[in-house]
Order: C-alpha cells, then structure tokens, then sequence
C-alpha cells in the first residue's frame, strides 16, 4: 500500500493527513500556533511557528506509521489564503506574515480603485479590492514600513512559504494567487496592468504552476527532522478553500460547500468563466485544472465561537461549551448574534463594523449564548447563500466540512437556516484531504482529480431540512439581516474607543 501526506496551514493549526490509497485516513496529527493581534483590526503569524509546528506534527506522523517509510511517495499542501509573506535576496522572512482576516488596509483598497479603476479590477483580478486580500497589504508595507519593502524581493503566500522551506523551490500557483488581487484570473498570469499601475514591481511575484505539478523533493535536513524518505515527492498544493472544495468532491457544476474554520465560506463550482457577480462575491480559480468557483466569505465563523470559549470558557473543549444546545429553542430565547468580531466580508464588505447580541435577557443562561452565537455565524453564512440563489444558482444540497462540521446540531441547523440538504464526510478535514488528492494525482495514482474524488469523498450521513424549524429560522433571518444597518453607525462611533 501507498501512501500521501496532505498538509493544512490552517489559521488556528496545522493539520497533517497521512492518507492511503484507497483514500483512508490512516494517522492525523494537529500542532496548534496563536494569532498576534496587538492593534484591534491586526492578524499576524510568525512563519517560522509554521515551519517548526508542521515539522513536529510531521516527525509525530512519521512515529506513529507502522509501513515502511518509502511507501509514503508524496506531499500536497492546502494553505490559509491570502497571508503576506516578505523575502528578502537571501530568502530571509522580513516581517510577520500579515493574514487574511486583518482588515488595517481600508486606505490601501481605496488606493486600489483610484490606480487600477475597480472595471479593470473586476475585469482582469475578477475580485473587488478588499482589506483582507494581499495586495493591499503588500500596499501598506510600502507606505508604512518603507525600509522593510526596499529589502523585499519575492512575495509569497503562507503554504508556498512552507513549500519553500520544505523544498528549497520558490512557487505559487494559480488557487492562491487569485486571492492576492495580482492575478489575471482567466488568463493565469500575474497582471503587469494591475502591478504597473498600483507601482508594484512584477518580479516580486513567484512563478506559477498548476497545484498538481511536481516541484521537488524534501531537503536533506527536512528528511533528518521529520524521519521522511528523502525522495518524498512534493507537489504544490492550494488554497485551502481550493482544497476543501476538491477533498469534498466539489468538481463540477451545481455542488456546493460549507467550510466553518476559523472563517466560514460558501463556495460553488463554476463553469462558466464569464459569469458575473458584479464583485458581490469573490471568483477564484480551483486547484483542478482551468475550473473556477464563486465564494462569500464570514471573516469570524468558527473563530467566533472559539473567541466565546476563550473569553467566557477557557478551561472547557468546544463539545463541553456546545452540550446543551439541542435543548435550547430556535432563537436562543430571543436572542440574536452578527459575528463581525474583525469586520466583515459578505454580503457587507465593510472592516469597521463590530459584532453584537441583540435582545440580551435577564433570564438569559450562558448556553443560550452559546446557541445566539451558532446560530448568528449560520446567519451570516445564508447571506452568501441568498446571494448565489438570487444569481440564479440551485443550492439544494451542501457539503459541510471545517472544525464546525464536528457538531451534529450545528450540521442540522445548517440543515435548517440553509434550507438544503447537509452532506457530512468521513472526515470533516477537507482541506488536508484535497491535498492529500493533489499529491496522488501528482503521484500519477488516478487520471484526473474527479475519479481521486470519487474515492477520497464520501458522504457519511445526510442532514434534511425541518419544514417547521426552517419556517420559524426565515422569520429570524429577517431580524438578523436588520442588525448590520442598526448597528452600523454605533460600531464606527466606537471605533475611536478600540485598542
Ligand atoms: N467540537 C467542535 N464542535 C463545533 N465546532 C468546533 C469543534 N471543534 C472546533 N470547532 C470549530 O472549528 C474551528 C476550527 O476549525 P478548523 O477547520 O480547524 O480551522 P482552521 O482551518 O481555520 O485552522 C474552531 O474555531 C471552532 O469554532
Ligand atoms: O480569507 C479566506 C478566504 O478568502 C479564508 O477562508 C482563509 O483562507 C482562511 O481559512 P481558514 O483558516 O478559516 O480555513
């Protein structure tokens, strides 16, 4: 038997996957590393905390394997989107990675739009001009951090750092490069019209290759640290958006996903390259090959409920702070929660507004809480659904991957608030999956990624919608929707009072 490893550089962990070939997982090893947020609005990650928690999970995977180690042929990668990794001409890392929810570059979008003109962003980047994307911050270095820029001569993102180090080979590729707003999406080059016109110099973009390609083998030293074989083959990887949509089977028109992580997206497949959304929702390229998906994107999902456990619960795991809430009535007993914890994406692209409980009750219990909180990140969630509904898409049935897949209330109430049909997984890790795919397709296992995916993706269970719990959930959709408008004009007011 053969094997793969897929890495995900998550926001909260790295997460590795040792992966057969008949698409087991067969050992799962996750090292955890901390957000440095020292300003209200400010995400950052050390790389090397990356490079050093991936290596310790590797040699901990490698431990516990029982074959024999040249059966592990290959390594993929799924990465956190977005993150601005600076290096300088030695490859040297110049500052904190800057990641995708840090939403301090409002000033950069609109130097953006003033260059570029937001037809020409839409048209050839295919995305609005947005805080969290890496153009802007590679925009707010040059301004604020001028002596750290002129040292810079590549710009690379979170899991193509890791690569680097594991491999010695500098890449990106083409899922991840469109989230950096650089990208000429459908025609998969880096834009020298967005880069002339904004004055940023091409040649700190990498060079570009498909996310099945065949970049390298492990370095010598990586293969002393991890006990890996030294011809281990790595192959680039995705985004992990990209990933999670191919380890959940989400490679041709009309599927759907949910991924409750740190962030929560909903992504559709899309076939058609000229389809457009007027930048209501992002437009990236897949990790297979020439196919694309559409995406809303809740900048605090899963980190809305860890921020509630690490505030109010911090000695307690999420099942603990979640028992109870199947005993708690749809509407939390009135009360109602927006997780704009660090701004929002969609539908309000805006990055000073705040989150909020409305509705707070003196008969109110901590699991009450707990359920206005899964319930108003579920919330936020439909808005991206309403969105793709209303363009005309068919979401009648979701795949649900990401931390908060663990959950089977929170799956139902996906069920519930979303009105279609939930799929679970044998592993809720889609993401390491998808990179676990990449690598066996590299490997050469399957002919294309979709028959990968018809072995590596299986539906354990299926969540249906309750007509009279969805009916009760539409009526409360529409107080939730109300909420941004009401509280726009007090979180910006309170702005002058954050840290
Ligand atoms: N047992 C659980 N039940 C529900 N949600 C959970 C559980 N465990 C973790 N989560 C949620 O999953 C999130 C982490 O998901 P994960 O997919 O690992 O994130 P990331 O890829 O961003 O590191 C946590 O922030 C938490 O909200
Ligand atoms: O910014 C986005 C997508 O545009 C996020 O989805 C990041 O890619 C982080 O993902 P998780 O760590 O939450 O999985």
């Amino acid at each position: 038997m053969k094997y793969v490893i897929g890495i995900d550089l998550g926001t909260s962990a790295v997460k590795v996957l040792l992966l057969n070939q008949l698409g087991e997982v067969c050992g799962e090893v996750s090292q955890v590393y901390p957000l440095i947020q020292e300003k209200s609005g400010h995400s950052e990650q050390d790389p090397e905390e990356w490079v050093h928690k991936t290596i310790r999970a590797l040699s901990v995977l490698v431990k516990e394997f029982e074959g024999e180690i040249e059966a592990i042929e290959g390594i993929s990668f799924s990465g956190q989107m977005h993150g601005l990794v600076l290096l300088d001409q030695n490859n040297e890392v110049l500052r904190n990675a800057i990641l995708w929810n840090d939403v301090r570059t409002t000033k950069q979008c609109e130097m953006i739009y003033e260059l570029v003109g937001k037809d020409t962003l839409l048209n050839v980047a295919r995305n609005p001009a947005l805080e969290g994307f890496t153009l802007p911050k590679l925009l707010w270095v040059k301004e604020y951090e001028p002596d750290i820029y002129k040292k810079a001569k590549t710009f690379l993102l979170p899991k193509d750092y890791l690569r680097f180090r594991l491999t010695g080979e500098l890449n990106s590729e083409y899922s991840d490069a469109a989230g950096t707003l650089l990208l000429n999406v459908v025609k998969k080059e880096w834009s020298s019209e967005i880069c002339n016109a904004v004055g940023v110099d091409i040649s700190l973009c990498p060079p570009l290759v498909e996310s099945h390609a065949f970049v390298g083998t492990i370095t010598n030293e990586i293969a002393q640290q991890t006990g890996l074989s030294i011809g281990t083959k790595v192959f680039t990887g995705g985004a992990d958006n990209a990933c999670g949509a191919i380890g959940s089977g989400i490679l041709s028109d009309g599927k759907s996903l949910c991924s409750i992580g740190t962030s929560g997206v909903v992504l559709s497949y899309e076939e058609d390259k000229g389809r457009d959304f007027g930048g209501k929702v992002h437009y990236f390229n897949h990790g297979k090959e020439n196919a694309f998906y559409t995406m809303g994107v809740t900048l605090a999902a899963g980190y809305s409920l860890s921020w509630f456990k690490d505030t109010f619960a911090e000695q307690e795991d999420f099942s603990a702070v979640l028992k109870g809430i199947e005993d708690v009535p749809i509407g939390a007993n009135g009360l109602l929660f927006t997780p704009y914890l660090v701004g929002e994406r969609t539908p309000h692209a805006d990055a000073l507004i705040r989150g909020s409980f409305i509705g707070v009750d003196g008969s109110h219990k901590r699991i009450d809480f707990v359920r206005a909180v899964i319930e108003g990140i579920t919330f936020s969630l439909n808005e991206s659904i309403e969105i793709f509904r209303e363009s005309g898409k068919n979401i009648e049935t979701i795949v649900s991957i990401g931390g908060g897949a663990k959950n089977d209330m929170w799956l139902q109430i996906q069920a519930d608030i979303f009105n279609a049909k939930i799929q679970k997984l044998s592993s809720e890790q889609g993401p390491g999956i998808g990179a676990g795919m990449l690598a066996a397709y590299g490997c050469g296992w399957y002919a294309s990624i979709n028959d990968c995916a018809d072995l590596f993706s299986r539906v354990v269970k299926t969540y249906e919608p309750i007509e009279e719990n969805v009916v009760k959930y539409r009526e409360l959709f529409a107080l939730y929707k109300k909420v941004y408008q009401q509280t726009e004009e007090i979180s910006r007011g309170l702005g002058a009072f954050r840290k």
